[in-house]
């Protein structure tokens, strides 16, 4: 082939094949940068960078003019894929935050009466959020059971972040007794690390929820648990229904 004055269609159309080849192998070693940017940006606000896209934007213009490419053509290009790249970015930054959440939770056992208020304090948050079917003297009576009761008859732990406690767990003979999130941390990982800590380590297969907390129920079930059984009262007798869950065989 010579040149595009003289070339037949399918030389034209094997020059454009091998262009695109290079693009995409540019475009390819692009996207690592753009994924290093969005590694290192701190919000989404940071990814979109519109003050950065139109400088770019100016700079490809500016190039097509040298190049002898329409600046027009280059424009619409560049920002097709910018507004790719800042999809994919925002999903790169979504997962390095989800990383840095995760990474930075530490699980260990309760230090004891003294924190038990701090624990009263995440359940009634997590409470107030979630359990909205719960009358109030019922929410006042467990309330004030759980430093005296609920929590000496369980393995306790607590999910911190930062030193500050922002969940808990309690365990007794494979079940799950208690899972309770401040409701300030929900959807930051709290919920997940602290299960995967009681099945993995504490040996859980078995948890109850309320019928009424269609959340709870979900949670369990997204993480591969069934329902085996249902009781129309609680625990205590109460008309709270319970949804009886086991961890399916894996
Ligand atoms: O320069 C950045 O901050 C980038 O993340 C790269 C890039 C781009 O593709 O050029 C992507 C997203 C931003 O909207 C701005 C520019």
């Amino acid at each position: 082939m010579n040149n595009q004055q003289t070339a037949t269609l399918p030389e034209v159309r094997a020059a454009i094949d091998a262009l695109d080849g290079q693009i995409v192998e540019l475009i390819a070693t692009r996207q690592r940068w753009v994924e290093a940017a969005g590694a290192l940006k701190s919000d989404t606000q940071a990814v979109r960078a519109p003050d950065r896209v139109e400088q770019v934007i100016a700079k490809v213009r500016g190039l097509a003019v040298d190049h002898g490419a329409s600046p027009e053509v280059v424009e619409a290009a560049y920002r097709a894929l910018i507004s790719a790249f800042i999809q994919h970015e925002l999903a790169v930054h979504e997962r390095s935050l989800e990383h840095a959440r995760e990474t930075d939770l530490t699980i260990r056992p309760t230090h004891g009466p003294d924190e038990f208020p701090a624990l009263v304090a995440i359940w009634r948050s997590a409470v107030r959020a979630t359990h909205d079917f719960l009358a109030e003297d019922d929410f006042a009576r467990i309330e004030g059971q759980l430093a005296d009761a609920y929590f000496p008859a369980v393995t306790l732990v607590v999910a911190e972040r930062d030193g500050k406690p922002l969940g808990f767990a309690g365990v007794a003979n494979g079940g799950l007794e208690m899972l309770f999130v401040d409701d300030a941390a929900r959807g930051t990982g709290v919920g997940s690390a602290l299960l995967a800590h009681t099945i993995e380590r504490l040996g859980v297969t078995r948890v109850d929820v309320n019928e009424q907390n269609p959340g709870a129920h979900g949670f369990y079930v997204s993480r591969g648990f069934e329902e085996v059984g249902r009781s129309e009262l609680d625990g205590d007798g109460r008309p709270y229904p319970i949804l009886h869950l086991a961890l399916a065989a894996r």
